[in-house]
């Protein structure tokens, strides 16, 4: 990559896109809320279920400039939200500027794994037993929704609960793969233990992006 280029992405000035585009918020406490998606490679958190394995290797995805991304995100909705990959890997301070500035609610999926960079409207935290959030992010975290792969996820998610805020809202979402198996343990759970909402990936049902 261009010495230039290179140093604009450390600032955080340009950003690897991987995909943009407008939808509805499938998952969590947004559910059903039309919403433009911005996906950022890189990540190395390395779940082996991750629905978008593309995102990982960043410099597959062409370094963009900020102002682009928000130009056209403002095109579409008031409300964006920036995925990955995992987002926080990267400085995200000018981004979300930049979309503050076109007075957009401003949404964020991330695994809490980096520094928490950003000015946020809402922070999705699903955080991820091989690479933990940091302290920061569940203090921070508007919503906590944790993966259920197998049983043990459950007592993940418990211990998971104990680190974020109080007002902070708890989703169950199953694994695409295991959905089947694991549903009928999500759900007797959150009716036992009703602090939990169970989240399910809409989108995919909906058959949209
Ligand atoms: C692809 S991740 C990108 C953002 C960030 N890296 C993270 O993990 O939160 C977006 C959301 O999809 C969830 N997710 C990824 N793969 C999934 C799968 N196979 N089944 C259910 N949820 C999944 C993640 O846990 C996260 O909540
Ligand atoms: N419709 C839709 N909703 C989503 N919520 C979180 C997603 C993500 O990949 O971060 C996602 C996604 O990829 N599509
Ligand atoms: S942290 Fe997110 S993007 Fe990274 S591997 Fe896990 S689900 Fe995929
Ligand atoms: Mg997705």
């Amino acid at each position: 990559m261009d010495k230039a280029v290179s140093n604009l992405v450390s600032k955080g000035m340009m950003l690897p896109l991987m995909e943009a585009f407008y939808t509805i918020q499938g998952e969590g406490y947004h559910k059903g809320r039309a919403a433009y998606f911005v996906r950022i490679g890189g990540c190395d958190v390395g779940c082996h279920w991750c629905d978008v394995k593309e995102s990982w290797n960043a410099k597959l995805h062409p370094p963009t400039a900020i102002d682009q991304i928000a130009e056209d995100a403002a095109h579409y909705s008031n409300t964006v939200v920036v995925t990955g990959g995992e987002p926080l890997m990267w400085d995200m301070g000018p981004l979300t500027a930049a979309f503050k500035e076109k007075g957009m609610q401003v949404h964020i999926e991330t695994s809490g794994a980096y520094t928490l960079t950003g000015n946020w409207d809402w922070i999705c935290l699903s955080p991820k037993k091989n690479k933990l959030p940091l302290e920061q992010v569940y203090i921070e975290a508007d919503e906590l929704k944790v993966i259920i792969y197998n049983r043990d996820d459950l007592r993940f998610a418990e211990e998971q609960a104990e680190r974020v805020g109080p007002s902070c809202k708890l989703f169950l979402q199953p694994e695409w793969s295991k959905r089947e198996k694991v549903m009928p343990m999500i759900v007797d759970y959150a009716m036992a233990n009703p602090k939990w909402i169970v989240s399910l990936q809409t989108h995919k049902y909906l058959n949209i992006p």
